[in-house]
């Protein structure tokens, strides 16, 4: 079944234009690209433990929201609607405890910023005792499937001081910053969403881990995937694909430490595979160049972004994904610029960017709002002072996609 689709596979990372030329002074280039790995291993050596910490917990947590996708998409459980009215399910809790629970195991007076709280839990009557009892269960049974004899039993309160650790204020200093579930829109519909942890210090990420557990590890699929694009869903895409064995075709980590470069490895820890350096796209081919931008017109002014492409000169539809699987997507080349412009008044929280920003940095990106400057990580849980909106792409690329936000932005009407 998997020959129905046809994918022009590319070299899989950082690639996707052309085989790189062949350099006549090649010496001192290697020499150049040994002098930068060895940066690059220090800068990883600095938070190897970090690093390492961070993964570990973002596979746990990704294991337990396969396991809750699945169960919604058999309607054995529902998302709720939080008082804000976003979505939430067992997985936003369990997977920003499992998380917790990890960092603290290393760093036991750790801070972090995270999207939820357990105030829904403690205080929300029978209803909420129930789903507490269901989330402490799915912890448990995800802390023994990795860890097997040393996984603790946690209790409820423990479980609830665990969610509840991601109420930091943020700012400067050492801090977390987690999106357990980014695109719970897309977690729901079965479709594409990310487990998003990063660590800052005094304003600057350090630290970048954000699992992707239904990002196919090659980038035109990701495409095929998009009901908006071809009309397949993800689920039949990968029935498809899944009759085959093709080893690693989905879920993909990428992990970044400043200044040590940005990777990508399997989800699943039972595929061994060393971990691929991703780059963002390294030309700029307006015909072949793709943007991608939030699914939901709610989020994001598709309209603007539609003007700022043009004026770059970009003629395919835009990559329309959830969650910050759009930034795994940038910085490894499937994609050359993300843009996000949401309403006036809008806050943009730190969580739902820290992690991808890093990511994208450290693949050779920019990320900044939409007056260049950068983003502010230490003003606390939202980013301060943010100009209009979010727009990441390769570093050569983006001056010119300013040029064209401006261009776009005083012919608009937002
Ligand atoms: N009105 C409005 N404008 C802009 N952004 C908003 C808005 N409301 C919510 N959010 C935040 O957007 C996060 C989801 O972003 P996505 O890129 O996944 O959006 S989309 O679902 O693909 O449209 C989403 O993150 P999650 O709640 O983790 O899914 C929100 O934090
Ligand atoms: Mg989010």
């Amino acid at each position: 079944m998997a020959s129905v689709i046809r994918l022009n596979v590319a070299p899989i990372v950082g690639a996707r234009r052309g085989a790189p030329q062949k350099s006549r002074n090649a010496a001192p280039i290697r020499a150049a690209a040994a002098a930068k790995k060895s940066d690059a291993a220090a800068a990883s050596g600095q938070y190897a433990r970090e690093l390492e910490v961070a993964t570990d917990a973002v596979r746990m947590a990704s294991t337990l929201c396969q396991e809750v996708q699945a169960q919604l998409m058999r309607q054995d459980e529902q998302a709720e609607t939080k008082d804000d009215r976003s979505l939430v399910t067992l997985a936003d809790y369990a997977a920003q405890a499992i998380i917790s629970w990890r960092i603290q195991q290393e760093w036991s007076d750790f801070t972090m910023v995270g999207e939820e709280d357990a105030e829904a839990l403690t205080e929300g009557g029978e209803g909420g005792a129930l789903t507490l009892s269901k989330i402490v269960k799915l912890v448990n049974k995800t802390l023994k499937l990795h860890k097997g004899m040393d996984a603790p039993e946690l209790t409820s309160t423990e479980v609830v001081d665990l969610i509840n650790k991601g109420g930091g204020a943020g700012g400067k200093g050492r801090h977390w910053v987690l999106d357990p579930v980014d695109g719970t829109l897309g977690f729901v519909r079965g479709d594409q969403y990310a487990i998003a942890l990063a660590m800052m210090e005094d304003g600057d990420l350090k630290v970048g881990v954000m699992g992707c557990p239904n990002m196919p590890k090659i980038g035109e699929v990701l495409e095929y995937d998009s009901s908006y694009t071809y009309g397949f869903s993800p689920r039949l895409v990968s029935k498809m694909l899944a009759g085959e064995s093709l080893g690693w075709y989905k879920g993909c980590i990428f992990t970044a430490v400043k200044g040590g470069g940005a990777y990508m490895l399997p989800c699943d820890p039972a595929i061994k595979a060393d971990p691929l350096p991703v780059a963002v796209s390294k030309e700029f081919d307006p015909q072949a160049a793709k943007f991608c931008e939030p699914v939901m017109k709610a989020n994001s002014s598709q309209g603007f972004t539609a003007s700022v492409a043009d004026n770059l000169g970009i003629e395919s539809k835009p990559l329309r994904v959830y969650s910050q699987v759009k930034y795994g997507s940038v910085a490894r080349a499937d994609a050359d610029v993300f843009m996000k412009f949401p309403k006036a008044g809008y806050k943009e929280k730190i969580w739902d960017h820290a992690a991808g920003v890093i990511i994208v940095e450290e693949a050779g990106g920019k990320v900044t709002d939409a007056g260049g400057a950068p983003l502010d990580w230490a003003g606390g849980r939202y980013l301060e002072s943010l100009d209009r909106g979010i727009v990441a792409t390769s570093t050569a690329l983006h001056q010119r996609l300013m040029d064209a936000v401006s261009k776009s932005w005083s012919s608009s009407q937002l």
